[in-house]
């Protein structure tokens, strides 16, 4: 994953204001991407084993307990059955690029994923909704770290974006940034709360100039989360970024992601828009809790001609 950096000055936030997002052209163009691109049988298959590769797997309920951390950081270790991994001819097992959760199940995942390699990324700052005292959220941030959590995704205070307060969404991201320390911090939008594409446009750029390592999509609570018209505007944000600063920033898609067409669809964004070098882990992440299930079986079709019943790949 790409390492923190300083992000240099603060960008032309009166700039911002002129930004302007065609949304039926942006639809047009999400609609045809995945419509006129497919891929087929063994590339398919390939493309679906990267998914995972990049697939930050996740729980973040209520409900949510050590075991069950415990029961997916097991998933994340061995994602796929052994038939399906010899059927495939891969080499080694394929793992998850990291597993995400909240605060205080960040000590068990460490635990469970202990040698394999696997990082741990936690929520923080008042997850979902951010409206908590920002030295709060900054500790929580500072307690996630101090657990053992290499990723920390924040939330960002829709309310900066919706009054245009650019200003104060930098500064208080690039405090985040700061109390991430040597953990690599995701900058979640939360998109379905910004009402337009011009205000995750100017997120994106906001988010990025504050040191953010990824700009995330969504919470996966939004009414509406990930989306691909979102996901080509904010891909072009870290594109134009990448080209004035010579700095990559990574993309998580999160929240809705329920199938193994979903993966092969933002994956054939991800490369339309960025590139196949996106299409790696330090760059490239997948927010999921169920999708892996489907995506299991789709393999396991691959290699076996049928379809297990759904709950045999169901996730713990
Ligand atoms: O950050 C990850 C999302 O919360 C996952 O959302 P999901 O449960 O809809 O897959």
């Amino acid at each position: 994953m790409s390492h923190a950096r300083n992000p240099g000055t603060p960008p032309d936030f009166a700039a911002l204001d002129r930004l302007a997002v065609n949304r039926p052209a942006t639809e047009r163009r999400a609609a045809t991407l995945t419509a006129r691109r497919s891929l087929k049988n063994v590339h398919q298959a390939a493309w679906l084993v990267n998914a995972i590769r990049c697939m930050d797997l996740t729980t973040l309920a209520g409900d949510d307990t050590p075991d069950r951390v415990r029961r997916l950081c097991a998933k994340a270790r061995r994602p796929l059955a052994d038939h399906i991994v010899a059927g495939l001819g891969l080499e080694a097992m394929p793992v998850c690029g990291a597993v995400c959760v909240y605060p205080t199940m960040v000590a068990p995942a460490v635990r469970a994923l202990e040698g394999s390699g696997i990082p741990v990324a936690s929520v923080a700052t008042g997850f979902p909704a951010g409206l908590m005292p920002l030295d709060l959220r900054l500790a929580e941030i500072r307690y996630a770290v101090d657990q053992g959590a290499a990723e920390i995704d924040i939330v960002i205070t829709r309310a900066h974006v919706l009054a245009a307060d650019w200003a104060a969404l930098h500064d208080e991201i690039a405090a985040m940034r700061e109390a991430c320390g040597p953990a690599h911090l995701k900058a979640i939008l939360a998109t379905g709360d910004l009402v337009t594409l011009r205000n995750v446009a100017a997120s994106s750029r906001v988010a990025m100039a504050a040191g953010a390592d990824f700009i995330k999509t969504s919470t996966g609570k939004e009414g509406v989360n990930a989306t691909l018209p979102v996901g080509l505007v904010m891909t072009r944000a870290i594109r134009d970024y990448a080209a004035a600063t010579g700095h990559r920033v990574g993309f998580k898609p999160a929240g809705g992601m329920k199938t193994a067409k979903d993966a092969l669809n933002w994956q054939i964004l991800m490369r339309e828009e960025l590139g196949r070098d996106w299409l790696e882990p330090g760059l490239f992440r997948l927010g999921a809790s169920s999708m892996l299930g489907d995506i299991e079986r789709q393999l396991d079709h691959h290699v076996t001609g049928r379809y297990a019943a759904a709950h045999r790949h169901a996730l713990a």
